[in-house]
């Protein structure tokens, strides 16, 4: 039997929304994870905070001038702890890899009591900034802004800059593969992200709490413009909320030497993670993710768990691909939530802290029923996976610490990873791509991912006013992946794509 003490379990919850009315008076992200944190301190009865062993935050990007927060953080909260740390960057797998290295502390006996937390202010960041620079909140894109660098890649160069212009790779060439037409993949994405209102709504921590249907979803209105082809605006992450969440680990011993109601104890059980490269490019292909499946399929495994053995997950839903991705990986049906706490659309997008909120509304959820529930987190561009078991009781294979890192597991399952070449011209066939759009809903350019007659992956746009290519990109009818055409060099040194005639 193992150890009280060396078994992590949650404790305690926390999570708040700031709305105000004067951007003047919006918390900042430390007045979020203090305020998260202190709710957490009190779901566990009080008295925590004092005593915390470690503190560790998930980096913000809507206050970027305020640092590393962790120190200051404790200071608020009155807390000493030994490890006092912060995420190297805001990515969306961070609250899933501290939350799985505090639970491997407390199983190798290091600490007793650990916090995490994060919170972004993004909203009130974008409004205090457009009343400073004089421009409409619209222009001030956070998300944008820390994706944009001052000599852009040749990826960047062609408009693939944000994650909002990169994951529709994944989408259009998954939908290929899995071998829908445009409208039934539209269809599944509306299914899932109109069940996502539905949890939102029923939420108090969510951001955005009206359920929306599966036709407003995918339906492109002046309200719900078109983001990025097949995307609008109501499938994508919403950056500009303002939302902070944290929570309280501890062991099981101390937690009842500190007189936690058992059915408050929420079990931790072991991660898994695998990544992608960095570079979106230097990918073996984009209808599926090694790293996504190797995270999803030890995380269960190393825990001694099926997928028939969950009751809730979090798929990680910043867009539609990787919940469809990662739920054709566990097998999860499409009529099931995919989400506890409403997707970052409508449960609320905060850059990196999301699996926080996650975190929370796994925790009430199976404080109120049910045995096993499955957290996957995704960070950057489809890049960083860690996926996590919580339990209403103890995670059957759990043994902490263990190690989370499946790396050569991805590697190995990983096909070869093309070369990239920049200046082809030539014939080639559609990889995948995306069509990306103006504010007021007209197509600004297409950007296809190409494959060269010997493999070699490059890139080739098309402008926005070529009405008949962009029906092509979009109508439907025919599946641009996998269609043939040329690729030349304008004038101005672009590679510019010109479909083959039927
Ligand atoms: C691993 C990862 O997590 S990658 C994901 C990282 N996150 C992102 O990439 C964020 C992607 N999303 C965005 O960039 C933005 O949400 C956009 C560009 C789609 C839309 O933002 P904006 O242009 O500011 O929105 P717009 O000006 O049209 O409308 C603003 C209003 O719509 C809301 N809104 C913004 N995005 C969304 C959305 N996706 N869904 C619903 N509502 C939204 C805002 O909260 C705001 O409402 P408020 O005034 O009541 O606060």
């Amino acid at each position: 039997m193992i150890d009280p003490e060396r078994i992590p379990v949650i404790v305690g919850v926390g999570q708040i929304n700031d709305r105000p009315a004067d951007p003047g008076e919006g918390l900042d992200p430390l007045g979020l994870m203090a305020a998260a944190l202190r709710l957490a301190d009190a779901d566990a009865g009080g008295g925590w905070l004092a005593d915390l062993d470690s503190l560790a935050i998930v980096d913000q990007i809507s206050f970027r001038e305020l640092g590393d927060l962790s120190a200051p953080l404790a200071d608020s909260l009155g807390a000493r702890p030994r490890i006092c740390e912060k995420t190297r960057i805001a990515s969306g797998d961070s609250p899933i890899l501290l939350l799985n290295e505090a639970a491997n502390r407390i199983g190798a006996g290091e600490i007793r009591i650990a916090a995490i937390a994060g919170g972004e202010a993004l909203r009130t960041a974008a409004q205090r900034a457009a009343a400073a620079r004089g421009t409409d909140v619209s222009a001030q894109n956070a998300s944008r802004a820390a994706s944009t660098r001052r000599t852009p890649s040749y990826r960047q160069r062609y408009g693939l800059t944000a994650p909002v212009d990169v994951y529709p790779l994944y989408e259009n060439a998954g939908r290929a593969a899995y071998g829908q037409s445009l409208d039934e993949a539209q269809a599944e994405s509306a299914e899932i992200w109109s069940r996502f209102s539905e949890v939102a709504a029923a939420n108090p921590g969510a951001w955005l709490r009206k359920p929306v249907s599966p036709e407003t979803v995918r339906t492109p209105t002046a309200e719900n413009r078109p983001i990025a082809h097949p995307y609008t605006k109501l499938m994508v992450a919403n950056s500009s909320v303002n939302q902070g969440a944290g929570f309280l680990v501890t062991s099981l011993g101390e937690a009842r030497r500190r007189g936690v109601a058992e059915e408050k104890l929420v079990y931790v059980g072991q991660g898994a993670a695998a990544h992608e490269a960095d570079d979106p490019l230097g990918r073996d292909r984009y209808d599926r993710s090694p790293g996504m499946i190797v995270s999803l399929r030890r995380a269960l495994a190393v825990n001694r768990l099926t997928s028939a053995d969950l009751d809730f997950v979090e798929l990680y839903s910043c867009f539609p691909c990787v919940p469809k991705m990662a739920r054709r990986v566990i097998d999860w049906p499409v009529d099931r939530p995919a989400t506890v706490f409403g997707g970052l659309t409508f449960g609320g997008g905060p850059i990196g802290n999301y699996m926080s909120h996650a975190v929370v509304g796994m925790v009430e959820a199976l404080r109120a029923e049910g045995r096993f529930g499955l957290l996957f987190a995704n960070g950057g561009f489809a890049t960083h996976n860690h996926s996590i078991i919580l339990g209403r009781e103890p995670v059957p294979g759990a043994a902490h610490p263990g190690e989370f890192d499946f790396q050569d597991e991805a590697d190995a399952l990983r096909g070869a990873v093309p070369r990239t070449v920049e200046d082809y011209e030539g014939p080639a066939t559609i990889e995948t791509y995306s069509v990306l759009y103006e504010r007021d809903g007209a197509p600004k350019q297409g950007v296809i991912v190409a494959r060269t007659p010997n493999g070699d992956r490059t890139l080739a746009m098309i402008s926005g006013k070529d009405a008949a290519a962009m029906a092509f990109l979009t109508d439907g009818i025919a599946e641009p992946v996998g269609s043939a055409g040329d690729i030349t060099i304008d004038s101005d040194g672009w590679q510019v794509w010109q479909t083959s005639p039927a």
